[in-house]
């Protein structure tokens, strides 16, 4: 393809990536995947030159552009040496007007500026946008430092005690130690929820919004074999993909429940007031992990903001009640939005006085508004706020 062609190809994928987060729709990457499918003709050279511009403006703009097209001459008016890239050619872009539509404003949306928790400022801000990591967590029923040290030699050990990070790149869902369950892929953020809900070696635990399952394979790793651990989402495609990552682990003690969204209840019921820890890993609008995801910018709007917001809150309440005296309840969001973080949980325990907030003692992090909070600036890990409350 010539380079006028990708860069059509690129504001046509960007055309159904729009559309997709405007709609809710398939992620950036899975529209990605099915552009390509479609354009066999484009070879590896030519993909990545595409994903390259897409991404460029993706990571440009904050606001969701009106039309592919948008974007990129939004970008041209950056990068001087695109505008020659609209040269009329067959496959290339129509030649530039003078009423283009343009992408304009900044990396965040300017209405989310003054929701992020405090200490999320210019440096934090920015650092939203790093690149992220690839970081992996050792199974300790399966393995020890020398498994991964002698895997991966150039491997780097980070502060939680199963974490370690690897150069962005290699190949790791190839490997012996992946494959016979040694490890698992999981940001160094998502190891220290695991470990604020592992401090009181609780015997039966419910991972309400599961997921394919990351927390859940970590506590399952960390606790004892006899712990009974029940891992339930609403979503039937990503709960069963915990499936082969618990063969892999040789896991046996996790069951799944597919819940029924806003009927939660009827499958939890049996539950109520037993659990030693509840982790609700809530959905969110995940502002804490626009280094992997900076497209999830484009789907987020005040009123999604808000539904969010209220669906966390409801959540929260259900699984308060689904804990014993004495027992624990971790709420977490991969968001470093006050509304989905510190206000949940301050508002949770004005309006709980049977519930106090437990410090929990990790190597990372900083407590913010009962609960702590991880950024990609101070941490290296993708953005959370989490706490953890007990039952009196
Ligand atoms: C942040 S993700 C969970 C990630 C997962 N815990 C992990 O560590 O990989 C949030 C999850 O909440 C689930 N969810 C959404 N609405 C829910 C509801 N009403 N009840 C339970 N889970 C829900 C989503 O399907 C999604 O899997």
């Amino acid at each position: 393809m010539t380079p006028s062609a990708r860069l059509q190809a690129a504001i046509e994928l960007l055309d159904d990536i729009i559309v997709a987060a405007r709609d809710n729709g398939a992620s950036g990457d899975n529209v990605a995947k099915k552009f390509f499918r479609a354009r066999r003709y484009a070879g590896s050279k030519d993909r990545r030159a595409i994903r390259e511009h897409v991404y460029a403006a993706i990571r440009r703009f904050g606001d969701r552009p009106e039309s592919g097209r948008a974007a990129i001459v939004g970008l041209a008016a950056e990068q001087p040496e695109l505008k020659a890239l609209f040269d009329g050619s067959s496959y290339g872009p129509a030649v530039l007007t003078d009423q283009e539509q343009q992408a304009s404003g900044e990396a965040i949306p300017a209405w989310l500026h003054s929701q992020f928790a405090t200490p999320i400022d210019g440096d934090e801000q920015t650092a939203l946008f790093d690149r992220a990591p690839l970081d992996i967590r050792l199974n300790p029923k399966k393995a020890d430092a020398d498994t991964i040290e002698s895997a991966w030699p150039e491997v780097e050990a980070l502060p939680m005690p199963y974490g370690y990070r690897l150069p962005t790149g290699t190949s790791v869902e190839n490997s012996e130690p992946y494959n016979s369950g040694k490890i698992e892929i999981q940001d160094l953020g998502s190891q220290a929820i695991v470990a604020a809900c592992v401090t009181k070696k609780p015997k039966f635990v419910l991972d309400m919004c599961a997921g394919a399952g990351g927390k859940t394979l970590g506590l399952a790793a960390q606790l004892s074999d006899d712990t009974r651990i029940i891992a339930a989402d609403t979503d039937r495609g990503r709960l069963s993909r915990i499936e082969p990552r618990l063969r892999r682990s040789s896991t046996r003690n996790v069951e799944t429940i597919l819940l029924s969204p806003n009927k939660e209840i009827e499958a939890l019921e049996t539950l109520k007031g037993q659990c030693d820890l509840v982790l609700v890993d809530a959905p969110c609008t995940g502002t804490g992990t626009w280094r992997r995801n900076p497209e999830l910018r484009w789907r987020m709007t005040p009123k999604r903001l808000d539904q969010t917001v209220q669906l966390q809150a409801r959540l929260l309440d259900l699984a308060s009640a689904l804990v014993a005296p004495g027992g624990r309840l971790v709420y977490a969001v991969c968001s470093l939005l006050d509304a989905e973080g510190g206000d949940q949980a301050v508002t949770f325990l004005k309006n709980h006085p049977d519930w106090r907030y437990i410090e929990v003692d990790l190597p990372i992090g900083r407590p913010y508004r009962k609960g702590t909070l991880l950024t990609p600036y101070q941490d290296g890990t993708d953005g959370f706020y989490f706490t953890c409350l007990e039952k009196l």
